[in-house]
Formats: structure tokens, C-alpha cells, sequence
């Protein structure tokens, strides 16, 4: 029997692009369920991290960052997208989960503050990246600074990374949260199919290994995901995943030389899917050009863009 009270409900995950806000999800969860990359923008997808705990359950809207829409990268369709899907986590959630980096505080993350108030959501702030902070006695003073005329429900400061103070952090949303039976099975860790999760693993590879402005030009589509028995590992999957670039010029530095790059992230893509889904995979890539693909509304619906 469990003595403990039971709380459940979904809390949007919200945050300027790259201050650590999916690998904060996976943390929670357990697993990875969103990519993760130094680069801003990983995240195009609106996804949900389901993470449970002896008190109850947390569905956590992991959303893309939210950013101006003027930048270099910025006035594309795909953009405006990663926005609206950012923009609509908001609606049916019970809390939001404000995470900035420590000691920074931008006016976007003021701006995300007060549409989030102006929501009627209650505001858990998450202190990222402390790991990072080389003098510690400069986070009181910037707490101090940030919650100064914010009423924030809690403040965290934590590591994501390191997966340090999460549980205060847990403690102070599953208080926020209705109580109630946990909504998703205690296995559950995701509303994603495997046959997405496998292409955001060849795509957080494309963030990882390309260098500079090429992993924007870039998208993932599986064409197939079959699974079956296997005598030694259970079940086993056969994976077909596209390669989409905007240009002939960027699928050659994709394949490099001789093929090497592509063959290093269907390696590395392989072995994340392998202990994820705890079976054996077989994978194979592919690239193919699609001229403008991330400025066309059409071709982003096709290659499973929504908002
Ligand atoms: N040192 C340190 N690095 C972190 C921490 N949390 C996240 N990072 C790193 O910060 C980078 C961005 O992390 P993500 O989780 O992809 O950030 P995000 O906010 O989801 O980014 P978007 O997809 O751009 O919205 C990655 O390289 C992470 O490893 C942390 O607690 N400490």
C-alpha cells in the first residue's frame, strides 16, 4: 500500500534556448527522452517527459526554447513553429518551470517570467548550471536580484548534468500539482512513438558532429521502423532514417570523406537507440537533398514538424 498521497499533473518546461531545459526532463525522467546539444535550438519538437516518484507523477512539456523571431536563423517558417509550440505548452498545464543558467538573467527570461504570471500559472524558478559557477557565494545575491518584485512559488538552484537538488525541486512541483492517480503507467516515459525517438537520436548526432550553422539545414525521417523477434536480444529493430539537407554541397559534408562522418553518427545514433529501447538495432542512413525544406510550412508538416 502507498501511504503517500498522490499528485499528478503536467508542468511546461520553458526557457531560453540551450540553458539546459531537456536535459533537465531527462534527468526527471530518468531517461533520455529529449536531445540534447551545446547548441541552441536542439529542441523542435514539444514533447512530454513523463517521470514518476513515490509521491506521484510529473508530465513535463518539454518545449523548444523560445527566442526573437529577427535572428539569423530566426525568420524562418520552422521558427515561428518552434514558437507556437513553445507558446501553445502553456495551455492545460497545471505549473511552469521557469530554467535559467546561474548567474544570468536576460530580459527574455523576465519576459518569459511575466507571460508565464500572466498565464495564472504558478512559477517554479530552476537555477541551472550551478556546476558551472566558480564563486558559489554569487548565487544568494543573483537569487536575490531575480526574485526582487517576481513571486515565484519556489526558487531551485541545481545541476541538471550533475543531477544535483533535483529532489527539493520534485518536492516543490508535485505540491503544485492536483492530487490524483498518476495519469501515464509507472513504465511510461514518454508520449513519443520509438519510430520518433529514433529519429531525434540521428538528429541530435547531426547537432553534435557537424560543425556551425550546417545542423539548421538538416532533418531526420524514418522510412522504416520494424520490429522483430530476436533468439539472443528478445526484440530487435530495423531502422531506415533519412538524412534531409537543404543542398548537394551540405550532403557531401555530411557522408565526409569516404563516409566517415555519416557512419560515426549512425554509430553513435545506434548505441543511444540500443540503450533506450534495450534491444539490438540495425540502422541504416541515408542523405538526401531537399532544397528550402526548413522554409516550406508543407514540406515541415510532411517531414513531421507541427505546432
Ligand atoms: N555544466 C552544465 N551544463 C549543462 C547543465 N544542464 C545542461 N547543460 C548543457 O547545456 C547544453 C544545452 O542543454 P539542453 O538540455 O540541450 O538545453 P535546452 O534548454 O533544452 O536547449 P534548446 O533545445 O535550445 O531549447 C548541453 O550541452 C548540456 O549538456 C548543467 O547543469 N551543467
Amino acid at each position: 500500500m502507498n501511504a503517500l498521497p498522490q499528485h499528478s499533473g503536467a508542468v511546461a518546461v520553458i526557457g531560453r534556448p540551450n540553458v539546459g531545459k531537456s536535459t533537465l526532463v531527462n534527468a526527471l525522467v530518468g531517461a533520455k527522452v529529449s536531445i540534447t546539444s551545446n547548441r541552441p535550438q536542439t529542441t523542435r519538437h514539444r514533447l512530454l517527459g513523463i517521470a514518476t516518484f513515490p509521491g506521484g507523477q510529473l508530465q513535463l512539456v518539454d518545449t523548444p526554447g523560445i527566442h526573437g523571431e529577427q535572428g539569423k536563423r530566426s525568420g524562418k517558417a520552422m521558427n515561428r513553429m518552434m514558437n507556437r509550440a513553445a507558446r501553445g505548452a502553456l495551455e492545460g498545464v497545471d505549473a511552469a518551470l521557469l530554467v535559467v543558467e546561474a548567474g544570468r538573467w536576460d530580459h527574455e527570461d523576465g519576459l518569459a517570467f511575466d507571460a508565464l504570471r500572466d498565464a495564472g500559472l504558478p512559477v517554479v524558478l530552476a537555477i541551472n548550471q550551478v556546476d558551472k559557477l566558480k564563486d558559489k557565494t554569487a548565487l544568494l545575491p543573483f537569487i536575490a536580484k531575480v526574485t526582487e518584485g517576481r513571486a515565484f512559488a519556489a526558487v531551485h538552484p541545481l545541476s541538471a548534468l550533475k543531477r544535483s537538488g533535483l529532489e527539493p525541486l520534485v518536492a516543490s512541483l508535485l505540491a503544485l500539482v492536483p492530487e490524483g492517480e498518476p495519469a501515464f503507467g509507472e513504465d511510461e516515459i514518454t508520449d513519443k512513438s520509438q519510430r520518433f525517438l529514433a529519429g531525434e537520436l540521428v538528429r541530435e548526432q547531426l547537432m553534435r558532429q557537424l560543425g556551425a550553422e550546417l545542423p539548421y539545414a538538416t532533418t531526420v525521417e524514418v522510412e522504416k521502423f520494424e520490429e522483430e523477434p530476436s533468439p539472443q536480444a528478445g526484440v530487435m529493430y530495423r531502422i531506415d532514417a533519412v538524412i534531409w539537407v537543404e543542398r548537394e554541397g551540405q550532403k557531401a559534408i555530411v557522408i565526409g570523406k569516404g563516409g566517415e562522418r555519416l557512419r560515426a553518427i549512425g554509430t553513435r545514433a545506434r548505441e543511444q537507440m540500443e540503450r533506450l529501447f534495450g534491444a539490438k538495432v540495425f540502422l541504416q542512413t541515408w542523405v538526401r537533398v531537399r532544397e528550402g525544406w526548413s522554409d516550406d510550412e508543407a514540406a515541415l508538416r510532411a517531414l513531421g514538424y507541427h505546432d
